[in-house]
């Protein structure tokens, strides 16, 4: 990875005179000025994803100044290493391969001179046979009963994404009853075990490293609750699987290594849910549509590597987004599905995108002082978000780029519920984008039969002044082909901005503290004794729980 301060670029520099030109330009504006604006900024998938991207304050002008960027940072560069297994993430020392997962072309990758495409096709027929056994009730728990319940136990990448993809395909699952435990707080598995049945319960032990925290507690829990009924560890085999890369750990555990799906170093938690961390969603909806989950994504790998960037989707919403976080004053981006199935959506990118560019170390190890790197993620599903939040979107004082996500035919055509859930998407960006006048809420009061003067007061309160930057993101239906590529693009979109910022996007150091700290609290909190190793504030503290509990 090339090392290129983003600011030292020409491209930079005039960018930030172009701004100056757009300052009191608005986006009602440059509709007026352009006709043909939705057309000239907007892109379509594989005539499944349009991406519309003109309810943004851009021109042309911004558009080329920003692809200029992307060149003098090269990113062409960056894209072809990170395809051809080169070890971008340095600070790691690892390959960036999650997209070597989805590779359906199946062509050669190599890593240190090796095709890790027999091993990753091995898995994956791993994971179908053993799916199809468990689905089809082949597969029986210690009793001879068939498995009834599903249970994920992980966090972070292992939990965030099988989640968030099997509630996104809840349309397309099976009978198996789901169920997802993150929280080290037992709350979060003492709950699912008042649902669930030993006899046909299937532990799924997802973690990467195996060493997690929450995901070994969790874990051990759901042993113990297990065997108190089971009574006979040689029935542990029937009931958990590990999803790792380290078969030393999981044999330590006490699982079968014939029940471990591995997977390899250069897949990075949060880009997991493509290896075998999907195997949840494979139990949940079948092997056929995780499948077609992966190609959805590799056609959006092959359109994000071949295209170029005047029509490459992700490459152009990574840079509408650095625009608005660095050229237009936001700090954050909302994820906005209108899709109550994508629940998890926003949440998924939450971990995607400020795990991977939540950084202030830029890739020639000095801190990064004059620009912002990743933004904060953050949105829940419509039309809840809107009697929530977006008061603060449309008239707070902080900008707010949003991403409006919708798919145009519902699994669910219940009445007229799918018109009115898109009437207000389309409804909420013309809104941001062209607020509402003064004279426009004046004229309403006159028609309401109110004078001019007795309306004065409150007028103001009314204004919208717009000029909010959205892009609408309409789908035809979520499939698993369509939801793969979605994924995929946001997954690039993260990249490509992570080159721009000069930053390692594939590691997450920023973690380990927080981990550490806990680690030497923990045993401080066993016994009655006052603690007093730590700051003033942090010994009151553990000292009033000790008290309270
Ligand atoms: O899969 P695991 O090794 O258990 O890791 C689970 C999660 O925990 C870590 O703290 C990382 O920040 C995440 O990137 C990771 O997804």
């Amino acid at each position: 990875m090339q090392n290129i301060n983003p600011t030292s670029t020409a491209a930079w520099k005039a960018l930030e005179a172009h701004k100056g030109t757009l300052e009191n330009t608005t986006i009602n504006d440059l509709f007026q000025q352009e006709k043909n604006r939705f057309a000239d900024y907007s892109l379509t998938f594989n005539n499944e994803i349009l991406v519309d991207f003109s309810k943004n304050k851009i021109t042309q002008e911004t558009l080329n100044l920003l692809r200029r960027l992307a060149k003098e940072c090269a990113l062409d560069e960056a894209k072809e290493a990170m395809f051809s297994g080169e070890k971008i993430n340095c600070t790691e020392n690892r390959a960036v391969l999650h997209t070597a997962l989805r590779n359906r072309s199946n062509t050669a990758v190599l890593v240190d001179g090796k095709d890790v495409m027999p091993e990753v096709n091995e898995v994956l027929a791993k994971m179908k046979a053993f799916s199809e056994r468990v689905i089809s009730g082949e597969w029986k728990g210690y009793t001879g009963k068939a498995i009834t319940d599903v249970v994920n136990i992980g966090i972070g990448g292992s939990d965030l994404g099988p989640y968030m993809v099997t509630e996104a395909l809840r349309p397309y699952k099976n009978h198996l009853n789901m169920h997802f435990v993150s929280n080290v707080d037992g709350t979060h598995i003492a709950e699912v075990f008042k649902k669930t049945n030993p006899e046909t319960t299937l532990f799924l032990v997802a973690s990467k490293t195996f060493t997690t925290q929450e995901t070994m507690t969790n874990a051990k829990s759901a042993r113990d609750w297990f065997l108190a009924t089971a009574k006979d560890e040689k029935h542990v085999a029937k009931h958990f699987a590990a999803l790792s890369t380290n078969a030393a750990e999981v044999e330590k555990f006490g699982i079968d290594t014939d029940n471990m799906f591995g997977f390899w170093d250069w897949v990075g938690g949060r880009y997991s849910l493509w290896s075998a961390i999907g195997l949840s969603i494979i139990l949940s909806v079948g092997f056929e549509n995780f499948e077609a989950l992966l190609s959805g994504a590799h056609e959006m790998d092959k359109h994000f590597r071949n295209t170029p960037i005047e029509q490459n989707i992700p490459a152009t919403l990574a840079l509408v987004g650095l625009w608005n976080t660095n050229f237009q004053g936001a700090q954050t981006e909302a994820i906005l599905p209108y899709d109550q199935y994508m629940h998890r959506f926003a949440a998924y990118f939450q971990q995607g995108n400020m795990e991977s560019n939540g950084k202030y170390v830029g890739r020639d190890g000095k801190v990064i002082s004059n620009y912002q790197t990743g933004p904060i993620i953050w949105g829940e599903p419509g039309t809840n978000g809107q009697h929530a939040f977006y008061q603060l979107i449309h008239q707070g004082t902080t900008l707010i780029p949003c991403d409006f996500i919708a798919p145009a035919k519902t699994h669910n055509p219940l009445a007229d519920h799918h018109n009115k859930l898109l009437s207000n998407f389309f409804a909420q960006t013309e809104a941001l984008a062209f607020g509402k006048t003064k004279e426009t809420v004046e004229a309403e009061f006159l028609k309401a039969g109110k004078s001019l003067d007795e309306v004065k007061d409150v007028v103001p309160f009314k204004v919208f002044t717009g000029n909010k930057p959205t892009n609408s993101i309409l789908l035809q239906e979520i499939t698993p082909f369509s939801l793969g590529a979605l994924i995929a693009m946001y997954e690039h979109k993260i990249f490509v901005q992570g080159v721009i910022f000069n930053i390692f996007s594939f590691d997450q150091w920023g973690v380990e503290l927080g981990k550490q700290l806990a680690n030497r609290i923990l045993p401080e909190l066993s016994g009655d004794e006052q603690v007093t190793g730590h700051d003033s504030s942090t010994n009151g503290l553990i000292n009033q729980f000790k008290a309270w509990r």
